[in-house]
């Protein structure tokens, strides 16, 4: 570490003023990397399979950090209800209930006092409407009386509650890619879903956070999710600065 004598005489050890306020500036912005100012909130979003639950627990063994994972389980189980198996069943009959439930959970989420300096949570209130929902509506599964209903909610929530996200951390992962991982996790309700459904979702990601058809409340920081798994423990450490201070730098 410095001693104070450094940065008293700085000139005579690091041979100029200027070089010893360059030193102050990256010793400050080092300690300020790792803990942010304030709360953050971090948005994981990707493609089914894109490596988002992986993200998340590589992240959630650094100290300070909160991380929540989409209530899939909720949606297993409403009441006794299967509503994501219903939706992958019948899409046309129960997209709109699913994603009706699905904003009401992450509405939750969102709302939900921060444990942490940091939050983590996978996926958001925005790409379940910014993509999910579009791309049902787009491919005919969803009336244009049921996207209007949901719209309405989606802009009162936005307008009145606080579903604010300082950093989306986007794993662009390629649809192909992701389909081989969904078939080696092998979660039931999934086990139908085609390629194709997958190159769908990529393209509503492409389009809301690389193309910005749709507003992004945060900077993107885009990951590629491609890599083997010990590559991908790389990348995400290699811009674990990046993804703490909640900005894209
Ligand atoms: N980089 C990777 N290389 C190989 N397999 C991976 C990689 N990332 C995740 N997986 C595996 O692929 C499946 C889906 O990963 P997961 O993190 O659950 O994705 P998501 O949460 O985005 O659906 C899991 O079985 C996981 O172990
Ligand atoms: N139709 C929707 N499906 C969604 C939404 N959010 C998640 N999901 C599905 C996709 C997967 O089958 C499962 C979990 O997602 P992972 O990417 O974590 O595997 O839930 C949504 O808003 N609409």
């Amino acid at each position: 570490m410095f001693t104070k004598a450094a940065f008293r005489g700085g000139w005579t050890i690091f041979g100029s003023r200027k070089c010893l306020d360059k030193v102050r500036r990256q010793v400050t912005w080092k300690m300020t990397a790792l803990h942010p100012s304030r709360s953050i909130t971090v948005a994981i979003e990707g493609n089914i399979g894109s490596g988002k639950t992986t993200f998340l627990d590589h992240f959630s063994k650094t100290k300070g950090i909160e991380v929540i994972q989409e209530p899939v389980d909720m949606w297993r189980n409403v009441r006794g209800h299967n509503t994501l198996a219903l939706m992958y069943s019948d899409p046309k009959r129960w997209s709109f209930a699913f994603q009706s439930y699905v904003q009401l959970t992450m509405l939750d989420i969102h709302t939900r006092k921060q444990k942490s300096l940091i939050r983590m949570m996978e996926r958001s209130i925005y790409s379940a409407k910014y993509c999910f929902v579009e791309n049902m509506h787009e491919s005919g599964n969803m009336t244009d009386a049921e996207y209007v209903v949901l719209t309405e909610w989606f802009d009162w929530i936005l307008a009145n509650q606080k579903v604010q996200i300082d950093l989306i951390v986007y794993l662009k992962t390629s649809p192909e890619v992701c389909h081989q991982r969904i078939k080696q996790r092998c979660r039931e309700e999934e086990k139908a879903i085609p390629l194709d459904y997958l190159q769908a979702l990529h393209s509503a990601h492409e389009d809301w956070l690389t193309h910005k058809k749709f507003p992004t409340p945060a900077p993107v920081l885009v990951l590629n999710g491609d890599h083997n798994l010990s590559d991908m423990y790389s990348v995400f450490e290699k811009n674990r600065h990046k993804i703490l201070l909640g900005q894209n730098l």
